[in-house]
């Protein structure tokens, strides 16, 4: 290749970055979801985050464990802009500075966040909410009035498949049992195709069997998004992380330990503070 050729690929990469840089799209090209370097915060003198770091590479499912008070909920309240670190580095990709962006623009960004308890529009069907979600941040009415492209159609069928709610797409959401709520939200986040979703207490009153479905889902989402679960339940722990997946436990704001599940639950110090309670 000339100089000539090469200057000018340089330049069109160089173009092509700052155009994905001013769109406010992450950039994945270390492999890396999120990288979070010690993260402080601190609540009128009191330290909910004191030195935390973390790293999730891109496609991970991410269990994160911990005694109430760890800082978990503080550490997602800082990723998607809630609450702001007093210092420390917060990076979505390895270009979006995410203490520099407000909520909107985070979410925006790709990360979506699933709180414990469901959200969804109760007199509305199973397909109505996900067709608002797939409508975007319309108004509600004019979503609901709104004609789906065919690939928007062929997505929500995806959707009602993927989050096992098929059968009930006609159903108004109110009349869902807990779980089918909690997969219906988890739906209507999909639609907003994020890059990293949150995900607090997903199981926390779910049956047995629907605990189990969300574990398969979840497993199944991994890869092509990557996702962070805080969670108590430890057998829905061990059945996300598996014999591989990495398990961060969290105490008193900081990580207190990684690695595989097998090795967290033999950890001294995680029996003493977390397990063995
Ligand atoms: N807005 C706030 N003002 C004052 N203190 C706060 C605030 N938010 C959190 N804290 C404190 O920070 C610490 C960490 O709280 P956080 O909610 O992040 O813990 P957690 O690990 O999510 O706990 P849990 O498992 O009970 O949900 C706690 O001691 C909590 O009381």
């Amino acid at each position: 290749m000339t100089p000539d050729l090469m200057e000018a690929g340089a330049q069109a990469r160089a173009r092509l970055q700052a155009q994905v840089l001013a769109r406010g799209e992450p950039v994945f090209n270390q492999g890396v979801a999120l990288y979070v370097e010690d993260l402080r915060v601190a609540f009128d003198g009191f330290q909910a985050l004191g030195g935390l770091s973390l790293t999730l590479g891109l496609g991970e499912l991410r269990c994160v464990i911990g005694p109430n008070g760890a800082g978990k909920t503080t550490l997602m309240d800082c990723i998607t802009g809630k609450t702001r670190p007093d210092s420390g580095r917060l990076f979505f990709g390895s270009n979006l500075d995410l203490r520099r962006m407000s909520e909107t623009e985070i979410a925006r960004a790709g990360i979506g966040r699933k709180f414990q308890k469901p959200t969804v529009f109760e007199a509305l069907t199973v397909q109505q909410n996900l067709e608002l979600a797939l409508a975007g941040d319309r108004r509600v009415r004019q979503a609901l009035r709104a004609r789906l492209s065919a690939a928007q159609r062929d997505r929500l069928d995806e959707l009602l498949q993927e989050v096992h709610l098929w059968s009930e797409a006609d159903r108004v959401a109110g009349l869902l049992s807990h779980g089918q709520k909690q997969w219906l939200e988890i739906g209507m986040l999909l639609a907003q195709d994020p890059r990293l979703l949150l995900l607090d207490e997903p199981v926390a009153g779910m049956t047995d069997e629907e605990t189990a479905r969300t574990a398969e889902l979840f497993r199944c989402l991994a890869g092509r998004h990557t996702l962070l679960v805080v969670e108590h339940d430890m057998a829905f722990v061990g059945e996300l992380a598996g014999a591989d997946g990495q398990v961060t436990v969290l105490h008193e704001g900081r990580v207190l330990a990684e690695g595989r599940m097998d090795e967290v639950q033999a950890n001294e110090q995680v029996i003493e503070v977390y397990l063995g309670r």
